[in-house]
C-alpha cells in the first residue's frame, strides 16, 4: 500500500525516510486535493492486460511509452541523473510512473509548500501534474525500474524552481485552488 507522509526538514542522506515529528500521514484523497496527484494500483506483473492501466491509457490518450531502471549498473550517468532528480523542479506535462519493480520516493510540494513524501512500490502508478514542484530519489535499496507513458512525443526536460512565471505553473495554481474548494 502505497504511503504518504510529511517530510522532517533534515537535509541528511536523501534516501532515508525523513518523516516529520510527530509522524503525519496523508490519504490519497487529502494528497489529491492538496497537490492534485492521482494515484492507481496496477498489477505490476501483467501490466499489459490490467484493465484500470487499459482505461487510463484509453482515456488520457498515452501514445507513448518506455522503461526507465534507475540503479548503478543500468542507468547511464547515474550520478548526474539522480542528483537532477532530486532537484525541485517541475515539467510542462504530467510525469506518469508505474513501478515495476524495486520502490523509490517522489516529494511533492503542498499548496502551502511543505514536502509530501510518496513511497511507491511495485504496481504503484502515480500522474503528478505538469506545474507542480516535484522531486525524485531512490531509497536506501538503490533501486527502481518504471514504466513511463506520455501523450505525444516525449518530453522530460526539468524546469528548476523557481520557474513561477511559466504557463503550466499557473495554470496548475489555479487547478490547485479549484482543488481546495471543492
Ligand atoms: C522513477 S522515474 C525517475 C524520475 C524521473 O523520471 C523524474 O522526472 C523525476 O522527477
Ligand atoms: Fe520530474
Amino acid at each position: 500500500m502505497v504511503q504518504v507522509w510529511y517530510m522532517d526538514s533534515d537535509d541528511s542522506d536523501q534516501r532515508l525516510e525523513h518523516k516529520r515529528e510527530p509522524v503525519t500521514y496523508v490519504d490519497l484523497e487529502t494528497l489529491y486535493k492538496k497537490t492534485g496527484v492521482e494515484y492507481f494500483k496496477i498489477n505490476a506483473d501483467d501490466y499489459e492486460n490490467d484493465e484500470v492501466l487499459k482505461e487510463l491509457r484509453r482515456k488520457r490518450g498515452y501514445t507513448y511509452e518506455d522503461q526507465i531502471t534507475c540503479s548503478e549498473q543500468c542507468l547511464p550517468d547515474y550520478l548526474n541523473k539522480l542528483k537532477a532528480f532530486y532537484t525541485e523542479h517541475l515539467h510542462t506535462d504530467e510525469e506518469i510512473r508505474l513501478v515495476i519493480d524495486g520502490s523509490g520516493y517522489f516529494d511533492v510540494r503542498d499548496g502551502e509548500d511543505n514536502w509530501l513524501r510518496i513511497e511507491v512500490i511495485k504496481g504503484d502508478l502515480i500522474i503528478i501534474p505538469a506545474g507542480i514542484y516535484h522531486r525524485f530519489t531512490l531509497d536506501s535499496k538503490n533501486y527502481i525500474k518504471a514504466q513511463r507513458y506520455f501523450v505525444g512525443e516525449p518530453v522530460w526536460a526539468p524546469h528548476n524552481r523557481p520557474a513561477d512565471n511559466m504557463d503550466c505553473r499557473k495554470a496548475y495554481l489555479e487547478h490547485l485552488a479549484k482543488l481546495s474548494k471543492a
